[in-house]
């Protein structure tokens, strides 16, 4: 099947950081985010990557933004702790016409099989327009860990990511297509929402 049977699709990914926006580190959310959905779709994918500090007006600003330059779906990474300066739920909440729950759920009870902290993380997602906006936490492995769930030895999932749930999402929103390379990441749709091979 060649590549332009796919729909195109125009991914937002923004990494929130103080100190990896100015400098003090170097970003390793934004190429985390892109290789992961670099591996996991099959269509092709126009990322637009932002890397800001942590502002809530400025992060608002941001997903307004590539909402508006047609994104289909955003992901944050950062941000989401109770720090002081993590404002993005808030950020992000500010923007929503509807909150999507789910996400925020499956991706604490995904990250407590990791990490004992992921209690710390208030992420959400929310949809604005035709788009779907998710948060991440800020760690950059926590990113795969998320979005792809956990695994056993034999590659069957213990607990699925959440990104099984994005294409499905995206459609009923009135997306492109988004397909799944299913070794990373198997998209679940109702049998009668799948779209048969073209
Ligand atoms: N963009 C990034 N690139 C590399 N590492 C990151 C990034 N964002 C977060 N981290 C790492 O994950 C940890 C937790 O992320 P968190 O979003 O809570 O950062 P923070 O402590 O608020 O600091 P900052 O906003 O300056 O990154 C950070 O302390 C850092 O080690
Ligand atoms: N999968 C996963 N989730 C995780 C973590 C992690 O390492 N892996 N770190 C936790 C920690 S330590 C914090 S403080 C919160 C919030 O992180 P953030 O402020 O970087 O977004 O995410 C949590 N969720």
């Amino acid at each position: 099947m060649s590549e332009t049977s796919h729909d195109a699709v125009k991914i937002g990914i923004v990494s929130i950081s103080d100190r990896a926006s100015t400098g003090v580190y170097e970003d390793k959310g934004l190429p985390a985010l892109q290789e992961w959905l670099s591996r996991a779709l099959l269509n092709p994918v126009t990322f637009e990557p932002r890397l800001i500090p942590d502002e809530k007006e400025r992060i608002s600003a941001t997903l307004i933004e590539l909402v508006e330059a047609g994104c289909s779906l955003v992901l944050t990474t950062g941000g989401t702790g109770p720090a002081l300066r993590d404002v993005t739920p808030e950020a992000t909440l500010a923007v929503a016409d509807k909150e999507m729950p789910g996400f925020g759920e499956q991706m604490r009870q995904i990250s407590l099989k990791f990490v004992p902290t992921a209690i710390l993380s208030r992420q959400v997602a929310v949809i604005r327009g035709q788009s779907l906006i998710i948060n991440l936490p800020g760690q950059p492995k926590s990113i795969a860990e998320t979005l792809e769930g956990l695994k056993d030895t034999e590659g069957k999932p213990v607990v699925h990511g959440i990104f099984a749930a994005v294409p499905y999402c995206v459609d009923l929103i009135g997306g492109p297509y988004m397909e799944t390379n299913d070794a990373v990441c198997k998209a679940f749709r109702p049998k009668t929402a799948v779209r048969p091979a073209r």
